[in-house]
């Protein structure tokens, strides 16, 4: 389950659904152009991640995010918020897929998203030179 429309939630969709999860994205606009999703047009409101299995608050308002966090937590569904390291119970990973094989990655303690990008197109580019 996402919450969120925007470039964040797009870009976890794509990878999500990737990955054979159905996802199901709830937000006023979709601007994602992933086809095999869910969408749900209109504001979270809090009840709406009954049943899911993982969640991710991408939206661009803090008390939105806070609120998907609470519930998550509350459910034990795993959540990842966009926006606050200390709400996520998951960090999302940068993902390197090439030829058959798969890296995700994270820094320690999520504390570093720009750490683990550079670490990924380190990881990519080595990938490639394993052709
Ligand atoms: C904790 C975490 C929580 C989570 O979201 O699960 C989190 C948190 C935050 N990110 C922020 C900003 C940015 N993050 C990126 C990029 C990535 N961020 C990703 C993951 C995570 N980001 C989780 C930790 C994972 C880890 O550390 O290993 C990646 C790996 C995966 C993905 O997002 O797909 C992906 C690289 C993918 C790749 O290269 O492949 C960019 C650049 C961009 O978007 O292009 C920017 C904007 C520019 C800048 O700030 O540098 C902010 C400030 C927001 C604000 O203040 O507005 C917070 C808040 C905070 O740190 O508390
Ligand atoms: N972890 C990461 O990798 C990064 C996180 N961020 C954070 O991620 C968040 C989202 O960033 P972007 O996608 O760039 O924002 P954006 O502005 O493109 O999209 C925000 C989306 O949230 C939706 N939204 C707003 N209120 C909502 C509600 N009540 N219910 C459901 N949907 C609602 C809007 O309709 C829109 O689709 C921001 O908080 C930003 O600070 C930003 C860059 C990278």
């Amino acid at each position: 389950m996402i919450v969120g429309g925007g470039a964040i939630a797009a870009r976890r969709a794509a990878v999500l659904g990737e990955f054979g999860a159905a996802v199901t994205v709830i937000a006023p606009e979709w601007k994602g152009g992933v086809r095999n999703i869910d969408w749900v047009p209109r504001v979270y409101v809090p009840g709406d991640l009954a049943g899911a299995f993982l969640a991710v608050a991408a939206t661009d308002d803090r008390e939105v995010n806070r609120s998907v966090g609470e519930e998550a937590r509350k459910l034990g569904i795993p959540v990842s918020v966009a926006d606050r390291r200390e709400e996520c119970t998951f960090f999302f990973p940068a993902v390197c897929e090439h030829r058959g094989v798969t890296v995700g990655l994270v820094s320690h303690s999520g504390g570093d998203h720009r750490r683990a990008a550079e670490a990924a197109s380190a990881v990519r580019k080595a990938l490639e030179e394993l052709d």
